[in-house]
């Protein structure tokens, strides 16, 4: 089976986490997940996370964390290994959507209203638990 490794940002800001609406032509279509995407050859958790974020959601952030949660996932497709990082999100930064249908900012216990992708699940139960500034 093909090994995956992704990384995905938990933007956080007044409290709530970013979580994001995959298109419906793309693989675990209409799924929520956090943004992010494939860590490329040379690249580390953190500089894949600053590329992804300024493609995908327009958004200069500095990721600077270290991994929250690593988790694996055996889909049809291959083996996704999902590392997170948690990154604040100054107020006055609004992501663009440029891939994902849909976002929205949920406390971390209402995360699990949403139907996240199977990768992504014992990340969101972890985060239920906590409370952010
Ligand atoms: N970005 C992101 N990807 C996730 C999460 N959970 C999860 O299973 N994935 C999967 C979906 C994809 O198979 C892969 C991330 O690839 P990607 O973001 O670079 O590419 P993509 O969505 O266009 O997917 P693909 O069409 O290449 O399969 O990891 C998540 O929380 N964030």
């Amino acid at each position: 089976m093909k090994d995956i490794y992704v990384v995905g940002a938990i933007l956080v800001r007044d409290g709530k986490i970013l979580c994001a609406q995959r298109g419906g032509e793309k693989s675990l279509a209409y799924l929520w997940e956090f943004p992010g995407g494939k860590i490329e050859t040379g690249e580390t958790p953190q500089t894949a996370l600053h590329r992804e974020l300024t493609e995908e959601l327009k958004i200069d952030v500095t990721v600077s964390g270290d991994i929250f949660d690593t988790t694996a996932y055996e889909y049809d497709f291959g083996r996704v290994h999902l590392s997170t990082i948690i990154c604040p999100l100054n107020a006055g930064v609004e992501p663009v959507l440029t891939e994902h249908v849909a976002i929205k900012w949920l406390a971390p216990s209402e995360l699990d209203q949403l139907d996240w992708a199977p990768a992504d699940q014992p990340t969101v139960a972890k985060l239920a638990t906590m409370t952010f500034a």
